[in-house]
């Protein structure tokens, strides 16, 4: 007798295609040809104009010699060409490095030399860093200078316009699929809120199960109409560029976070699903009640990039924004873990629920596995929701790894888990909640304090606007916990000794922050709080 196994029933073309997001463009222009697709400002494209304008972006790169394996940057805010990027590179087995637009020429030119970018693309926003970057560069690639009418100012980056370079291309291009979906998609460095910048290499498979990844656990419907609160730039916005086009939806252009405009679009285009950072979403809490109101159709919105404080996932449910809370990084396509809702919590108050909704949660069903462990001896922590142990990751949306640097891959795939660097709990229901980044935790005589414990105390006094927790150098406790904080406009008078005396009613004694600083917090591009800057403070102030 011989197994099902042993019949020969190996993978064919008929059977076995390469997995690739390229795909979910072709679907849609030819199912929804009609359909809008990008919209941004007075420009509006349907999915037949933008498959068009990917093909011609893909043949006008091929005419230029770039091809299979070449690296093509881009420097661009959210705007149409960004969305065309993420097709029309891949199309020709190119891969797409979307660079980080706040970053300064030096970054920018170590990026592309280390990329050895054959192309970039650059808004002229950035026409400057540009410029400076690639006159540092000994090898020049081929610019291309995208003059967004939405913008209107800038410095032009090179000759060569965006538009003019379309028309070089061909509409009915015939673009091959890659030959295999190990093949690189992209290359996204990490962005920096540990000072290192890492090459993070995706593939075809990992970017297209992500993509689905998003729509599975958002129980997306067809023709979401999804506006760009988060960069493209960032982990190829957290895949979505794929996810929106597969479901047919229309792509709403936002070059920047304001939430005024934001709020504004979700009204004019009836915007049904935005993603962003924690503090994004506090931002639109924090917006004035004007710009807050006429919105009363159903919006989801969906968050991670830092834990988000009960506190701002409550109020923002209250304005009527649904929250999902999603967890993940650069080296994983975004978000992998969800706080996966059960109809049991719905009736539960609003502070309880938000509560529950602050966990980190489960793998997304495309992610083969979690675990919560102890970093040396990598056995899972018991799931009682008070020993901290590392979060590790494994699973097919893992990236291949760091671009020339064999040494940090095979430390951050250790024991055949990807070791994330964050530290968290495991609750007893199987959900993780995330205390703190590895490097982050305050270590106060001898007792661990979350500093995202803190924080969320904090959020919780009215006057709070913004907060972040950090360890400040102390000679009789090692570390204290060290308070920054941005005051709501029309807090008044508020001193430490208040801040203080209110942790007191919410915290342990150890954790109360010993010293508060009131400031403005330094942020990333993509609206994390910089605590390695923070730190430093803490540390001139000892
Ligand atoms: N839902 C979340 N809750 C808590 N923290 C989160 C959440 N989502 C992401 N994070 C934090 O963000 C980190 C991933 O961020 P990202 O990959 O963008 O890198 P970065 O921190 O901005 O830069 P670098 O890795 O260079 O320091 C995670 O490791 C985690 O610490």
């Amino acid at each position: 007798m011989t197994s099902i196994f042993e019949q020969g029933l190996a993978p064919v073309d008929a059977n076995y295609a390469v997995q690739s997001p390229i795909d979910f463009i072709e679907r849609t222009a030819s199912v929804y040809p009609e359909f809008p697709s990008v919209i941004h400002g007075a420009i509006r494209y349907t999915w037949a104009e933008t498959y068009e304008r990917c093909r011609r972006l893909a043949s006008a790169l091929a005419g230029r010699g770039i091809g299979k394996g070449d690296t093509v940057a881009v420097m661009l805010p959210n705007i149409p060409a960004m969305v065309e990027s993420h097709f029309g590179v891949p199309m020709i087995g190119a891969v797409l490095n979307t660079l980080n637009v706040r970053l300064d020429a030096e970054a920018i030119a170590f990026m592309l030399e280390h990329g050895e970018a054959k192309a970039v693309i650059a808004d002229r926003e950035f026409g400057e860093v540009i410029r400076d970057a690639i006159r540092h560069l000994e090898h020049k690639p081929l610019v291309i200078d995208v003059n967004d009418p939405e913008y209107g100012e800038g410095v032009q980056v090179s000759d060569l316009d965006y538009e003019a370079f379309l028309q070089e291309g061909d509409p009915q291009f015939q673009w091959q699929f890659p030959d295999n979906e190990w093949n690189a998609i992209s290359l996204n460095y990490t962005s920096g809120t540990t000072g290192n910048p890492k090459g993070v290499v995706y593939h075809h498979r990992g970017a297209y199960l992500n993509a689905l990844g998003n729509q599975t656990v958002w129980s997306m419907g067809m023709h979401p109409v999804y506006l760009w609160t988060l960069p493209m730039f960032h982990c190829n916005g957290w895949c979505f560029p794929w996810t929106v086009t597969a479901m047919a939806g229309t792509h709403i252009c936002l070059r920047r976070v304001d939430p005024e405009k934001i709020l504004q679009l979700i009204r004019d285009h009836q915007v049904t699903h935005m993603c962003g950072a924690p503090i994004v979403l506090n931002a639109l809490l924090n917006a004035p009640a004007a710009a807050k109101a006429g919105i009363d159709h159903e919006v989801k919105s969906m968050t991670a990039g830092a834990a988000p404080p009960a506190q701002v996932i409550g109020a923002v449910e209250e304005m009527g924004i649904q929250v999902t809370h999603v967890y993940g990084l650069t080296e994983v396509y975004g978000p992998v873990t969800v706080c996966a809702w059960k109809s049991e919590w719905d009736e539960l108050p609003l502070d309880q629920r938000a509560r529950i909704k602050a966990r980190q949660g489960v793998r997304y069903h495309t992610l083969a596995g979690t675990m919560v462990g102890d970093p040396n001896t990598m056995e899972p922590v018991p799931r009682d929701g008070k020993t901290i142990g590392e979060i590790f990751l494994r699973g097919n949306t893992v990236m291949k790894g760091y671009l020339k640097n064999p040494t940090a891959t095979e430390e951050a795939f250790r024991g055949g888990w990807f070791h994330t660097g964050d530290l968290a709990v495991w609750h007893e229901d199987g959900y993780m909640e995330i205390k703190d980044r590895l490097k982050d935790i305050i270590i106060s005589g001898g007792e661990n304090i979350s500093t995202i414990e803190v924080e969320d105390a904090l959020y919780r006094h009215p006057a709070v606007l913004e907060a972040a927790v950090v360890a400040r150098p102390d000679e009789k406790w090692g570390e204290t916990p060290c308070a920054f904080i941005t005051l709501k406009p029309e807090a008044g008078e508020v001193t430490e000794d208040d801040i203080i005396a209110f942790c007191r009613e919410h915290l342990a004694r150890f954790k109360v922050p010993k010293t508060v600083v009131f400031t403005d917090l330094p942020k990333t591009s993509t609206g994390k709080i910089q605590k390695f800057v923070l730190r430093g403070q803490a540390k001139e102030l000892s």
